[in-house]
Parts: C-alpha cells; sequence; structure tokens
C-alpha cells in the first residue's frame, strides 16, 4: 500500500506546519463569524432609534478590525498550505524519477514514455491540487459552519427556529456517500485518457519526421483527434456528476435560508423575535451557503486525487524486475574474461527461446566478432550480459564471478555498450560524449572523436565541440550521431568494450579507419563486435556465427571461410555486393545513397 504512505508520509512529517496553518484558518474564520453579529447589533440599534455618530463609527471600525484579521490570518494560512503542497510536488517528482530510472527495460517495453510523464505532470498536480486546496477550504468552511453555529447558538435567536432551518442539511452526508464512489470512478477513467492522449502525443512527437516524409498527417491527425474525444467523453461525465454534486450541497444551503426567511418572517412579524435577530440569522445561514460549496469542491477534488494516488501508489509498488541480490559484491578491478555457460533464454512473455545452449569462453584482451542474421539473438546475448535481462544463475561469469552475484554499478561500469542508434542527449557534443563522466578532460575526449572519425565533423560546426545538439541528436547526420555514441563508449575506457552494429550507418572507408582506431586503441583489451558486416569483424581473434540463437560456426575469419556454412554464403553475398558497387562507380553510388 504505497499510496497512503506517500501522502501521510509527507503529512506526518510536516504536521506542525499544517498545525500552523490550520490554526492561522481556524482564528480568521472565528473572527468572521462576528461579521454578522456586529451587524445584527447595530439593526437592532438603529430599530430602537438609538443611532449615533459613535455608534456608525464603532460598528464600521469592528467591522475594519474584522477584515483585516482575517486578510492576515487567511493569507499566511493559504501560503503556507499552498508552499507545502508545491514541495510535495517536487519531492514526489524526484521520487517518481528516481523510481522510473531503477525499473527495468522490460517495463519499458510494455509501457510507453508519455505515460510516465502523465503520472509525472497529471496525477501528481491532481494530488498537490487537494492537498492545497482540501486543507485550505477543508479548514476555512469546517471552522466558518462551526463558528456561525456557534454564534447563532449563542445569539438571541430561539434553538427551535435553528434547527428548523438546519433540517435540509441533514441530507448532506447521505449526498456525499451516493456521489463520492461514481465521481472517483470517472475520475480514474479521466486520468487513464489523459495517460493515453500524454503517450500519444509523445510517440507522434517522436515520429513527426517519419509522418512528414510518409505523408501520412490526416491519418496522424485523426488518430490523435480520436484520443482527444476519449478525454472530452471522459471528462463530461465526470463533469456532469461532479457539477450535479456541487450544486447540490449550496441547494441545500438555499433551502435552510428559505425556511429561516419564511419561518422567522412569520416570528419577527408576530414579535417573537427581534428584527435584528432575524438579519442576524439570515446572514449567518447565507454565510454557511458558500463553505458548503466549498466542501463539495473539497470532496470533488479529493475522490478526483484519490484515483491520482492509486495510480502513483501502484507506480510506485512497481519492483524492478532486476535487483541485486544482498550479497551482491564489485565485480573485481579489471577483470574483462568472460565465460559463458549453457546459456538457454526466452523473453519474459515469451515461449520462443531467443538464446539456447550457448557457450563461449572470452579471454582477457580478446576480440570477438559476433555474426548472424537479423534476429538471431546477438543483442540478447549484449542484453544478458548488462543484466538487462536477467540470465539464469551460473550462466555469465566475468572475472570467474557470476554476474547474477555482481552489483548492476560494477557490472555495467565494467562494460562499454555501444548501441546501433546511440541516444544522444540535447545538450553539447562534448557533454554527450563525456556521458559516463562529465569530468573527463577535454583531451580524452577530443581523443576519442578522432578514434571514432568524428573529429573532422565536429571541427567543421560553428561551435566544434560545444555545439549544442537538437533533441535526440537530430542535428547531426544518421552517420555522424552513430560516431558520436562511438566516441561515448572509447571515452569510457572499461575493461570491455560492445560495439552492437556500431558502424552500420558509416561507409566502408570510414568503417576501415574507424575498425584500424579501435583496434589500436583496444589492444590487448576486451572487445566484442556485433556487426552484419564481414568487414567489421573480420580482424577479430574469433568470430562466432549465430543463427536462431545457437552458435553454428565459429573460428578465425580464414577458418570460417573456408569451410562450407552461413559465414561463406554471407561473405560471398556481400562481396557480390560489393563488386556491383564497384561496377557501377563512384558517381552512382553516390546518388544511390542519397535517395
Ligand atoms: N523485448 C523482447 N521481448 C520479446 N522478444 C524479443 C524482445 N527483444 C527481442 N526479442 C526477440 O528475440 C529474438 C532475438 O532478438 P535480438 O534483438 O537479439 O536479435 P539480433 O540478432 O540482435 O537482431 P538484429 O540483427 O536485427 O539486431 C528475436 O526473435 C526477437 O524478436
Amino acid at each position: 500500500m504505497q499510496s497512503p504512505r506517500l501522502l501521510l508520509g509527507y503529512l506526518r512529517s510536516n504536521w506542525y506546519k499544517y498545525l500552523l496553518a490550520v490554526a492561522a484558518i481556524t482564528v480568521a474564520n472565528v473572527v468572521q463569524s462576528l461579521y454578522p453579529r456586529v451587524l445584527g447589533d447595530f439593526t437592532d440599534t438603529l430599530q430602537a432609534g438609538g443611532i449615533t455618530r459613535e455608534a456608525i463609527a464603532d460598528s464600521a471600525l469592528k467591522l475594519l478590525a474584522i477584515g483585516l484579521a482575517f486578510g492576515l490570518l487567511a493569507g499566511v494560512g493559504q501560503y503556507i498550505v499552498m508552499r507545502l503542497g508545491r514541495r510535495f510536488e517536487y519531492l514526489t517528482r524526484g521520487k517518481l524519477f528516481v523510481h522510473f530510472t531503477g525499473l527495468s527495460e522490460h517495463y519499458y517495453s510494455k509501457n510507453g514514455v508519455g505515460k510516465m510523464l502523465s503520472y509525472v505532470m497529471n496525477d501528481v498536480t491532481s494530488v498537490r491540487e487537494s492537498i492545497s486546496m482540501g486543507i485550505n477550504q477543508t479548514t476555512n468552511a469546517v471552522i466558518l459552519i462551526l463558528s456561525v453555529m456557534a454564534m447563532m447558538l449563542v445569539s438571541s435567536i430561539p434553538y427551535s427556529l435553528i434547527i428548523v432551518c438546519m433540517i435540509p442539511m441533514l441530507a448532506i452526508p447521505f449526498v456525499v456517500v451516493l456521489f463520492g464512489p461514481p465521481i472517483r470512478e470517472r475520475s480514474m477513467k479521466v486520468q487513464e485518457s489523459l495517460a493515453k492522449m500524454t503517450e500519444t502525443a509523445e510517440e507522434q512527437f517522436g515520429g513527426i519526421r517519419v509522418t512528414k516524409k510518409f505523408a501520412v498527417e490526416p491519418i496522424m491527425q485523426n488518430r490523435f483527434g480520436r484520443t482527444v474525444d476519449r478525454i472530452v467523453e471522459a471528462q463530461l461525465r465526470l463533469v456532469r456528476l461532479s457539477s450535479l454534486f456541487q450544486a447540490l450541497l449550496p441547494f441545500l444551503g438555499g433551502i435552510s435560508l428559505i425556511i429561516a426567511i419564511a419561518y422567522g418572517g412569520y416570528l419577527t412579524i408576530h414579535g417573537s423575535i427581534s428584527i435584528g435577530s432575524f438579519v442576524s440569522l439570515t446572514l449567518y445561514l447565507r454565510m454557511i451557503v458558500n463553505p458548503l460549496q466549498q466542501i463539495g469542491n473539497v470532496i470533488n477534488t479529493m475522490q478526483r486525487s484519490r484515483a491520482s494516488l492509486s495510480r502513483l501508489g501502484s507506480l510506485l509498488a512497481v519492483q524492478p524486475d532486476i535487483r541485486e541480490s544482498k550479497q551482491a559484491k564489485p565485480l573485481r578491478k579489471g577483470a574483462s574474461d568472460i565465460r559463458i555457460r549453457n546459456l538457454t533464454f526466452s523473453y519474459p512473455n515469451s515461449d520462443q527461446e531467443a538464446l539456447h545452449d550457448l557457450n563461449l569462453t572470452i579471454t582477457p584482451g580478446q576480440t570477438i566478432g559476433i555474426i548472424g542474421k537479423t534476429g538471431s539473438g546477438k543483442t540478447t546475448l549484449v542484453k544478458l550480459l548488462l543484466r538487462i535481462y536477467e540470465p539464469p544463475e551460473g550462466t555469465i561469469a566475468i572475472g570467474g564471478d557470476d554476474i547474477r552475484g555482481a552489483t548492476l554499478e560494477s557490472l555495467r561500469t565494467h562494460i562499454a555498450y555501444v548501441p546501433q542508434d546511440g541516444f544522444l542527449f540535447s545538450t553539447t557534443i562534448r557533454d554527450n560524449i563525456s556521458f559516463s563522466n562529465r569530468e573527463t578532460p577535454a583531451e580524452k575526449a577530443f581523443h576519442a572523436a578522432q578514434k571514432a572519425q568524428i573529429y573532422d565533423n565536429i571541427m567543421q560546426f560553428p561551435d566544434k565541440f560545444e555545439t549544442r545538439l537538437g533533441e535526440r541528436g537530430f542535428t547531426l547526420s544518421g552517420g555522424q550521431r552513430q560516431r558520436t555514441s562511438l566516441a561515448r563508449g572509447f571515452t569510457k575506457d572499461a575493461p570491455i568494450l560492445v560495439l552492437d552494429d556500431s558502424v552500420s550507418a558509416v561507409d566502408a572507408i570510414t568503417e576501415t579507419d574507424i575498425i584500424d582506431g579501435l583496434r589500436e586503441e583496444r589492444r590487448n583489451k576486451t572487445t566484442i563486435i556485433i556487426a552484419h558486416r564481414i568487414s567489421a569483424l573480420k580482424h577479430a581473434d574469433e568470430i562466432i556465427v549465430l543463427d536462431k540463437g545457437t552458435i553454428v560456426q565459429r573460428g578465425t575469419h580464414e577458418q570460417l571461410l573456408a569451410q562450407e556454412g552461413l559465414y561463406a554464403s554471407l561473405y560471398a553475398i556481400q562481396e557480390e555486393g560489393t563488386r556491383h558497387g564497384e561496377a557501377k562507380g563512384p558517381a552512382e553510388r553516390e546518388s544511390g545513397r542519397r535517395n
């Protein structure tokens, strides 16, 4: 049960500040409830004909004092509550972010980024509004109603008249119980549809370039329009019910007022109560109508925020799939030999084996190439190595230690992973390259950029390494992005480097330069190169050929060429492609690439 703890924990740790705020608002409202009494007394003095300048000045001063005290105290109380609400919002967003970073890739493969944004934005705001507005208005309303009632009881208004006037208000608890659950349920639907819209918007904005290239804007607009329609529908259902509920409470207050005017007026005409008492009674009851409206408001907001709170609670209760064991130890410093034994793996919710009985030993300093058709399990192997998905116990060891017993931090600092589509952040190129350590000396980042063959490109930009990239690095070409991400991998200087198809978007000449640089940079350092092009890994000490999750061939480039099998076929096809390319001539190749 995370949700009550999320809010209760906060309220508990700030109870004294809330108490101070409630006290200020309480006193403000008690003071405000004196106002009808002053007016009632003034009316009686007026009626008795004893009106004097002093009496007018006295009443005016009293009203001024009431106004000032109310404004000051209520203002201070409100400020404290609002400030605490904003702080709750800030702390909860921080807590959510920490929680998000702990969740595994498997969770994100099922839940979109937009949905996360919706939790951070809509749900947190909804809870914040309810505590700020809730505490403020509830204190205001309850205290005002109680003080008005107390003032009525100590006034000269007969109890029987007060009780008759209050009868309609006895219906309030029933109305609240009747409307509460459906309002909460409809609020949940609104929050869910808002989350869906944020998710769709995020996806559509992310894919706007593809949309434009395919000229399918109308289809995307329709799709987005349908999501918005669903929100409107859900919101209207909620608004209809909550408006009815909100109107009912002051309506009951209104009936009390009508009774007061009818019955109170009758008693005044017959001289049973004074005109002053009659005026006070109607003013008191009028004063109750607004707080009743506020209470309706608060209950509405509370129901909505309970829906958000329960969504946040379920999110915070999600446990990361990958967790360190209590006895987890860091990997041995610098260990870079990898041993894989009988590794078989299926993705959660999939009955297909992505890897089957894999055995592989990588000695320190070795370069291993992994090649195979698409979907053969190359990336899966790396994800298991990094524990992005959990490998079965005892199947993967680094430096002789099972990675399942290693701390995640030591494992992931041990391996520099360069994926095919390295994500770049919208900051400077230098920050992107020095991502693993912001303190990386500039020379080291420049050197890595040189090895990744991106240095000359960067130096042509007006701000060179300080050039700020657009969102996700979109101001760079695909090949430039890939090389920047490669430089990031080099900068990490980890005992093990994994390149996952990381030079697929560069031309053959640049690829050769990068591979030469890589060999020099990673001499005697363990390196795994996953590639579709044989040219990227033919220099490796051993090449593994994967097919449908199993190793079907292994050996050096020469040994594999000498065998019949997938490797030789791939080589023949790729050589054929290269010859065709050469036959076309450079000009045609260039135009082919542009198309
Ligand atoms: N998150 C996932 N959930 C379920 N199945 C997955 C998931 N990721 C990959 N797979 C499946 O596992 C198999 C191996 O995928 P993997 O990404 O390892 O292939 P790959 O050899 O790296 O392919 P490519 O060369 O196209 O990158 C594929 O059949 C793929 O559909």
